[in-house]
């Protein structure tokens, strides 16, 4: 039986990621592709609907992103947000142009709620804004079913041809009912039935990976993270011992994580599994040495990833397979899908090698958000531990040494963070960050100590509130904890005289300190 989808072309929007979240929420699947596109690859996909992203551009301009305009007559439903709204408007003979008055942020928008887009919302509705374009003029065979003083069309819609207009951005979360809206789309409009969950999702791919494998052996890559592991629990559960884990020590892992991981998955441990530890420290090191560009460091350990696993193949003999637990942001963030910039190459989709020695990669959860993996993993009977746990980036404490890497450095940066991570846990639960670590910053300054000049090294301390990773707000934690933390980093952990607390939102950063 074949999935319903519903398609989110994207037009180079920040959101874009947020939108597909928000339909699967509504427990219908949904995939982001680039507005190049071609129409006849969309159109094999048989979608329910079509929602078209915002993105920077304005749609009255000769070479802006657009589409093939065959898309409206092709009968199904399409909703157009933002720069999507503003496409759909101008193609059919609305007019947009620049707006007298941008608006930006939280807006209070007059709904027409017999729309099918607005059933059940109030009259009134504090929507997310975020544009200097706007429509004057919807096209003809629209009505507008929204505006607000400075925006004449916040929404229209050609009920007949399905096709719906909105200004602003339901995907965001500071749009009240903005889910609600989404919900609409999908269910009123496009008449999905809503058969995308995760209970079915484990056994449909359980079955798939058996047909898949058949009597194949194959390499997962376990590194006790949240992915791999629902990756590895999943793979066992379909081809049982044909199955061997292997969890590489590159010698950027957190203090005691080599042991914990072996521990929960090794000989005695809490799974009936083969697994193998290799301890490959120096070979990374050794090619680590001197690099100190963030993308050559993660383009080196992705390599070195895929070498260390080849070799263990030909122990292991006849390995057809090599499984990792690759997730649906990490393929979007490397630039694959979608239009959204390279941000960064996650070593285990945008820094793998050219050539790799297995027949193929399997990726059981590629398609999957990280919440989603959570709940796969608590079908396949994880322990809570293992799926509640903070995400740990694969290229490891590499990409939280600001310059080279050196084993010195990895240690400094190890002790830091396990303190940090310890005064951080004794927090009640509620209280503490998605995501919290040290990082080494390739800053030295001047200090005393016990009355001697030091010049050494400062450690940045982050942590952050976020649901999607995708932004993330700075967690406002207790003074104590933070003192404390610094406190003990400067006495404990040597090479060390100031400690930093990094107090940027992402955007403009990142979580991670690279
Ligand atoms: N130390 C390691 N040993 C073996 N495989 C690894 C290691 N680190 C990462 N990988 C592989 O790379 C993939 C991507 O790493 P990533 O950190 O995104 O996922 P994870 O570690 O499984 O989960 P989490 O996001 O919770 O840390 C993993 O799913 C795993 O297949
Ligand atoms: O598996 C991973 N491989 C990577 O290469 C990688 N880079 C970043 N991250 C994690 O992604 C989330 C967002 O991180 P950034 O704000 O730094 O992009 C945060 O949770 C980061 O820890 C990675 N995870
Ligand atoms: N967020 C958006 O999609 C913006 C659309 C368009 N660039 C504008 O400024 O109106
Ligand atoms: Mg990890």
């Amino acid at each position: 039986m074949q999935q319903e989808t519903v398609i989110v072309l994207d037009f180079g929007g920040q959101y874009n990621q947020l939108i597909a979240r928000r339909v699967r929420e509504c427990n219908v699947y949904c995939e982001i592709y680039s507005y190049r596109t071609d129409l006849a690859k969309i159109k094999a996909k048989n979608p329910k609907g079509i929602i078209f992203t915002g993105g920077p551009n304005s749609a009255y301009l000769p070479d802006s992103p657009t589409i093939d305009p065959e898309i409206y007559n092709w009968g199904v439903p399409i909703l157009g947000i933002c720069y999507g709204s503003q496409l759909m408007m101008h193609m059919l003979g609305g007019k947009v142009c620049k707006a007298p008055e941008r608006e930006y942020g939280k807006t209070l928008v007059d709904l027409n709620t017999d729309s099918p887009l607005f059933d059940t919302l109030p009259a009134q509705n504090v929507c997310w804004m975020s544009h200097n374009d706007y429509i004057e003029q919807a096209a003809p065979g629209f009505e507008i079913v929204a505006h607000t003083p400075n925006c004449p069309v916040a929404a229209a819609q050609d009920k007949a041809r399905g096709l719906y207009a909105v200004q602003f951005h339901p995907e965001v979360l500071h749009t009240e009912n903005g889910t609600k809206i989404l919900r609409n789309f999908v269910y009123n409009v496009c008449r999905c039935a809503g058969d995308w969950k995760m209970d079915s999702f484990v056994e449909n791919s359980v079955k798939a990976l058996r047909e898949k494998i058949g009597d194949g052996k194959v390499l997962c890559a376990l590194s006790g993270g949240v992915d791999s592991s629902v990756c590895a629990a999943m793979l066992a559960k379909a081809i049982g011992k044909q199955l061997t884990c292997v969890f590489v020590d590159h010698g950027l892992l957190r203090k005691n994580e080599r042991e914990q991981v072996c521990e929960v998955f090794g000989e005695g441990g809490q799974f009936d599994i083969n697994f193998v530890c290799v301890d490959a420290r120096d070979r990374f090191y050794k090619k680590l040495a001197g690099q100190d560009a963030p993308e050559r460091k993660r383009k080196i350990i992705g390599e070195e990833f895929i070498r260390v696993f080849e070799d263990e193949a030909k122990k292991i003999g006849a390995v057809d397979f090599l499984a990792q637990g690759t997730i649906y942001p990490d393929v979007v963030e490397s630039g694959l899908g979608g239009e959204s910039a390279t941000i960064k190459s996650h070593h285990n989709v945008g820094g793998l090698p050219d050539y790799v020695d297995f027949k193929e990669i399997v990726e059981p959860l590629r398609d999957l958000f990280k919440d989603e993996v959570r709940q796969a993993g608590r079908e396949l009977g994880l322990p809570e531990y293992l799926v509640a746990r903070q995400p740990f980036p694969g290229p490891g404490l590499a990409i939280r040494i600001i310059g080279d890497v050196t084993p010195e450095k990895v240690a400094i940066v190890q002790d830091a963070d396990a303190i940090w991570r310890e005064e951080i846990d004794k927090l009640p639960m509620a209280q503490r960050p998605s995501q919290y670590f040290a990082a080494l910053t390739n800053m030295r300054s001047v200090g005393v100590m016990g009355d001697e000049r030091t010049y050494d090294y400062a450690i940045a301390l982050r942590a952050v509130t976020t649901t999607d990773f995708m932004t993330a707000e700075v967690t406002i934690l207790p003074t104590e904890t933070i003192t404390t933390a610094a406190n003990r980093i400067v006495n404990e952990v040597k090479n060390i005289n100031r400690v930093m607390f990094d107090y940027t939102t992402k955007p403009p950063a990142t979580i991670e300190f690279e």
